[in-house]
């Protein structure tokens, strides 16, 4: 029923993302000083004539008056009005191209303007209904020419007179346009509130749509993608940077934020609903959390550590991990190097009594860098960098990990954990938060320290016992420490903070700032939006901690099947019978798995019934299904 509709678009905030009476203000009015008084004045009259409050005559004959419009203003506002085609108008071209002898453009703006886009669109020009201005020989705008659209209830009594086949669908974000159905001119209204949301409009509809791609859903019609992104909700917590929130709003998905983490029973709660998770590191995303996700795809952790996902249950339920492995690892070296001459230098405590008004110049106990012993737990990203700047530095460096690592410069790798404790001034733990690393640092590691060496801990709290770590402290065993993670970590800035290492002398206790600096938390903003975005749009798995990796182009001329299986025998050979027997034609497949899960991503002619899809879903070991197209 649908494709044989008629859709007929507003045009101002609807498919493109302005008004047309307040651009066309910016353009006459440039360089005078009463610009902004009178783009007000216009703009208050917008909104009045919008939302039904004048009628639109009325406001479009006052809001010509206050301009000083000439025809060179109208050609530079058509010239730059296919540019600002609506973002979901843009992505959508091939509805409009393709059913344009089904498409109408309805608008109290003016033809002038509406043309170029009418264009770009595919829309003959006979299918815009529009106001046209009067000109003046000198090119002056003197008014606009009679047209039924300046009487009330104009844009029904307009479209009634078109006689238009079949269904007649309105969209667009005013009160004319919802007076379009009200008058009996068209069967469902769509408020269209990508650009500007009015709640008197969207009362009065069918059904709001964020986006073109909502519409196409709701209309039964395939979008550019299978589900709308306007629909698909993002929640990102922990303070994300907002570049991320900017890249992925501008891609099309509602995305909301909070400030700190929330507890396991929140998240629970919050979950419902959410088609992809963003966190940090303090959030859990548990089995728990998992079960409650009734439409989770993925989850992003902005951040390196991943400890704090189940990644095993979210691949048992086919939602996609990603992380920003290397966004934040300099940020965290070079905080690295500030303690540690820090602590050598016994900063933070007299920095503490200087506050206090007293002054303790003395060399007593400080001590250079230069040719201590640094060892390093854990050599992979983070440790390997802080091996090349500690080494540039004038630090002797010997590591230790749990796999064959390369040896940058000089470093040197230890056969044991013991070995290592045993030569090293300073200690350095970058080993990832396994939970097999819990108490890695406990009473008898560091009894096995030289007496007075120094400990630093950037990589998580449980890798350390703190209460041990406090008594060697205490004792004078371990000469300091500086701790950025801790078992029990506030949720947010508002949360108090509490350890047994609280008040001992030099100690420099920081919170959790290892990786936040502006440039990693954008970076880590940017690189991880990215994977959500190639993953969601084109399936592809690229960094993904939990699923095969696949790399993939965007899905031209074809439809992409997605499906994410349990690794078990036969499940290819299945998928391929149902889509052989659903009369699909496959143009190309890639199989990838790992010990636990495989995913096959299939590219199929387009011409199928959708409807035998469903088929795919009953294939034995499939944990999760999607199409893209
Ligand atoms: N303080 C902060 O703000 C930040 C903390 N981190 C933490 O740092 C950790 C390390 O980060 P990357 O170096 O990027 O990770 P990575 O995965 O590249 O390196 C971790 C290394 O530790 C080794 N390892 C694990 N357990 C070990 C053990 N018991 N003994 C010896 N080696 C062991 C691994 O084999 C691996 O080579 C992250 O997992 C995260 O928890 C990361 C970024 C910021
Ligand atoms: O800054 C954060 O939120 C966490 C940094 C961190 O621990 C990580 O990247 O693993």
């Amino acid at each position: 029923m649908a494709d044989a509709a008629t859709y007929v678009f507003d045009f101002d905030s609807t498919l493109v993302d302005f008004e047309t009476l307040e651009a066309l203000a910016d353009i006459a009015l440039e360089g005078s000083s009463e610009a902004e008084a009178v783009r007000a004045r216009i703009a208050r009259l917008t909104d009045r004539a919008m939302t039904g409050d004048i009628p639109f005559g009325e406001a479009l004959t006052r809001r010509l008056a206050l301009l000083p419009l000439t025809h060179a203003h109208l050609e530079r506002l058509a010239a730059e009005a296919e540019p600002r085609l609506t973002a979901s108008v843009r992505r959508n071209l091939p509805f409009f191209r393709e059913r344009a002898g089904r498409v109408v453009i309805v608008s109290g703006g003016f033809r002038e303007i509406i043309a170029p886009v009418a264009q770009a669109l595919g829309v003959p020009a006979d299918r815009i209904i529009a106001n046209d201005l009067t000109l003046d020989a000198d090119g002056h705008v003197t008014g606009v020419a009679d047209s039924p659209l300046l009487e009330p209830l104009g844009k029904a009594a307009a479209l009634k007179a078109l006689n238009l086949p079949g269904p007649v669908v309105m969209v667009g974000d005013g009160w004319t346009d919802a007076e379009v159905k009200a008058e009996g001119a068209a069967d469902r209204f769509y408020a269209f509130t990508e650009v500007v949301r009015r709640e008197r409009v969207v009362a009065a509809a069918d059904a709001e749509v964020r986006s073109v791609d909502e519409l196409l859903h709701l209309e039964g019609l395939a979008g550019r993608w299978s589900y709308p992104r306007s629909r698909m909700r993002m929640l990102l917590l922990e303070n994300v940077h907002p570049a991320a929130v900017e890249r992925l709003q501008a891609a099309g998905y509602r995305v909301e934020t909070a400030k700190g983490a929330l507890s396991e029973d929140a998240l629970v709660e919050r979950i419902k609903g959410v088609h992809v998770l963003g966190v940090r590191s303090k959030s859990q995303v548990s089995a728990r959390v998992l079960d409650a996700a009734d439409k989770l795809m993925a989850v992003a952790a902005f951040c390196i550590g991943t400890n704090q996902i189940d990644l095993d249950a979210a691949a048992e339920r086919g939602v996609a991990v990603f992380n920003a492995p290397y966004s934040n690892t300099r940020s965290v070296v070079e905080l690295a190097v500030g303690l540690t001459i820090a602590l050598l230098r016994d900063v933070a405590d007299k920095s503490a009594a200087m506050h206090r008004g007293e002054w303790n110049k003395s060399a007593a106990g400080a001590r250079e860098l230069r040719g201590k012993t640094l060892g390093i737990v854990g050599y992979g990203a983070i440790g390997s960098q802080l091996s090349v700047l500690a080494e540039a530095l004038g630090m002797r460096v010997i590591f230790h990990d749990l796999t064959e690592r390369l040896a940058l410069g000089n470093a040197r790798p230890m056969p044991s954990l013991e070995a290592l404790l045993a030569e090293s001034d300073v200690v350095s733990l970058h080993v990832d938060g396994r939970t097999a690393n819990t108490a890695l640092i406990g009473a008898s590691e560091l009894s096995r320290m030289k007496p007075g060496a120094l400990l630093l801990n950037l990589s998580r709290g449980h890798v350390v016992d703190v209460g041990a770590l406090a008594q060697a402290l205490g004792s004078g065993r371990i000469g300091g420490a500086a701790i950025d993670v801790f078992p029990d970590e506030p949720a947010t800035n508002a949360d108090p903070f509490d350890s047994p290492l609280r008040g001992l002398p030099n100690v420099i206790l920081t919170p959790h700032i290892g990786g936040s600096t502006e440039e990693a938390q954008e970076a880590i903003a940017e690189f991880a939006a990215e994977r959500l975005l190639a993953y969601l749009n084109r399936g592809d798995t690229t960094f993904c901690v939990n699923l095969p990796n696949v790399q993939l182009a965007e899905v031209s001329g074809a439809h992409r099947i997605l499906h994410i299986h349990r690794n078990q025998p036969g499940v290819l050979a299945e998928l391929n019978r149902a889509l052989a027997a659903a009369g699909l034609n496959i143009l190309g497949q890639h199989l990838k798995t790992d010990e636990r899960t495989g995913y096959v991503i299939t590219d199929v002619d387009r011409d199928y019934d959708p409807a035998a899809l469903k088929a795919l879903r009953s294939v034995a070991g499939t944990l999760r299904f999607r199409t893209l197209h």
